[in-house]
């Protein structure tokens, strides 16, 4: 089983949208749910504790039967059985692609349900103070080492459930930036800290340097052999981790059939386990293998995933929307976006496709956001009165985790406010002058949820996951690589060493000759 390589552009549907869109794109949202009272209700979809109502789009019940068909041409369900089937179907790099199989509770593969088990007795220990520091005393806060996907997702799971967190502190060391390392050492007690070192491949320089640097502040005052009480690591090279020094059973082992940036459901989110609790992780596990379970049984119609998926390629593709923003109305979720744009623009920002030809059309969105309120003071003009189309997503929760209903009020008011002001704008009303004009019919999704739960969260992030694949699938790339990342890194390398030798000799360019010699 392997993906279909069909060229999006060469689809009968692909022409069809293309004279569908010259017909609608001027028409208004506005008169569409006029003149059809069922609009919100049909354009919408309920699903577990989710209600998602993508009824402020500029999409008409043709748009989307068009966009259907191309998914069908595409051969989408193809590629989501050949995903779920454990097929190599990230052929650049010959892995199979099953982040799914990580939350598969009714299916699991013996080494996950092991890791699991791990898990769970490792981060039971380290909260009930039976895991000690060398010197005897119980463990305070914990530090994930790591970057990218080793980072983005526990670093924002950890953020968006800090609700259900326990008497553990966690802290992220990311950025190969000293000052950030030892910014976040300042405060620490070596005696009651546990590190955990997270790199699929542990050969990330920055990884690597920060997890150096940070042992031998360790033992600054400890010694080798309390290493042991404090350090752990997560990886697929085994090998590596134990040259470094860590002890065999605080090592975790990741798989490479699980890409980076969808390994929070691994030993990738042991952090996670630990400032929340196991059970809260594995409820996040069980409300992630849920939407795998919708985006894979349910009709193209019906299907969250999907349905945002194509309404998404419709404003990239047809409305040359360059970017999609997306707005979290709970500040619990101020790291979502972080996390989801190298989810969504690692994935797809690729301009080959899976026949190895240039593309001849826009591919990856660009993904930004932040939470709301806080974003509607800060970029919203921009939206509604810019010259720009930006698809935006607002998600928004219907019950408060504190119950503070007069906040809560208020926060869904302005979320529900702004997405019928961006779909109505100012258009037939009387306006002062033309600064005031809001042109209105700007397309926005509703994500309703009941309540920020491990579950939800679990379900919420699967659902992103999905859209992106379904995306990657239209677009006929290859969304589970990341070549591009490779040059950067590469000349990194080079560059290290000028700048260390102080010597410019390699270095061709002009510019970044200069920029080395400045810096001496
Ligand atoms: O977990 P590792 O191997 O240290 O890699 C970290 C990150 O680097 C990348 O390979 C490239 O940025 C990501 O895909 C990955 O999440």
């Amino acid at each position: 089983m392997s993906l279909p390589k069909t060229d999006p552009t060469k689809t009968k549907a692909w022409s069809g949208l293309l004279e569908h869109f010259e017909q609608i794109k001027s028409e208004r949202m506005q008169s569409w749910f006029e003149a059809d009272p069922d609009r919100a209700e049909r354009m919408s979809i309920t699903w577990a504790d989710f209600y998602v109502d993508y009824s402020k789009n500029r999409i008409n019940d043709k748009t989307l039967s068009l966009l259907f068909d191309m998914a069908n041409e595409a051969g989408l369900k193809q590629a989501i059985d050949a995903q779920f089937s454990g097929a190599e179907i990230n052929e650049t790099e010959g892995r199979a692609v099953l982040h799914t199989a990580l939350r598969d509770f009714g299916n699991m593969k013996p080494e996950v349900k092991e890791t699991l088990a791990k898990i769970k007795s490792f981060s039971d220990k380290v909260i009930n103070g039976s895991w000690k520091g060398a010197s005897g005393k119980p463990i305070t806060d914990v530090v994930n080492i790591g970057i990218g996907g080793s980072d983005l997702g526990p670093d924002m799971i950890c953020e968006a459930l800090k609700y259900y967190q326990n008497h553990l502190n966690v802290h992220f060391i990311s950025n190969v930036d000293g000052d950030h390392v030892m910014e976040s050492l300042k405060t620490l007690d070596r005696e009651t800290t546990l590190f955990i070192i997270v790199s699929k491949t542990f050969t990330t320089q920055e990884t690597l340097t920060n997890a150096n640097t940070v042992r031998s502040w360790f033992l600054e005052t400890m010694n080798e052999a309390d290493v042991k009480h404090h350090f752990a690591a997560v990886s697929t090279n085994l090998d590596a981790v134990s040259e470094f020094g860590i002890s065999s059973e605080n090592i975790f082992p990741m798989w490479n059939w699980v890409g980076g940036r969808f390994s929070l459901w691994s030993a990738v989110g042991l952090s996670v386990a630990c400032a929340v609790g196991y059970k809260n992780f594995e409820d996040l596990l069980r409300g992630a293998h849920n939407m795998d379970r919708h985006f894979q049984e349910t009709d193209f119609n019906g299907n969250i995933p999907v349905v945002l998926a194509l309404i998404s390629v419709w404003y990239n593709n047809f409305f040359g929307s360059e970017s999609e923003c997306i707005v979290p109305y709970s500040q619990y979720l101020n790291k979502l976006v972080a996390y989801l744009q190298q989810g969504i623009m690692e994935s797809n920002g690729k301009s080959v496709d899976r026949n190895g030809e240039v593309v001849s059309y826009q591919t990856g969105t660009i993904v930004w956001g932040s939470t709301g309120t806080n974003a509607q003071h800060a970029f919203f003009q921009l939206i509604h009165q810019g010259t720009k189309l930006i698809p935006t997503d607002f998600i928004c929760f219907a019950h408060s985790l504190f119950g503070k209903t007069d906040h809560q009020n208020k926060l869904l008011a302005n979320c529900f406010a702004q997405t019928e002001a961006l779909l109505q704008g100012t258009y037939g009303m009387e306006v002062e002058n033309s600064f005031k004009i809001f042109e209105g019919n700007k397309p926005t999704n509703t994500i309703l949820i009941q309540k920020l739960t491990p579950q939800s969260l679990g379900s919420l992030i699967a659902m992103y996951e999905h859209k992106l694949f379904v995306q990657g699938v239209i677009w006929n790339i290859y969304s589970y690589d990341q070549w591009g990342v490779e040059l950067g890194k590469k000349l990194a390398k080079n560059t290290l060493d000028a700048i260390e030798n102080k010597s410019t000799s390699n270095t061709t360019n002009a510019s970044t000759k200069r920029l080395i010699n400045k810096s001496f």
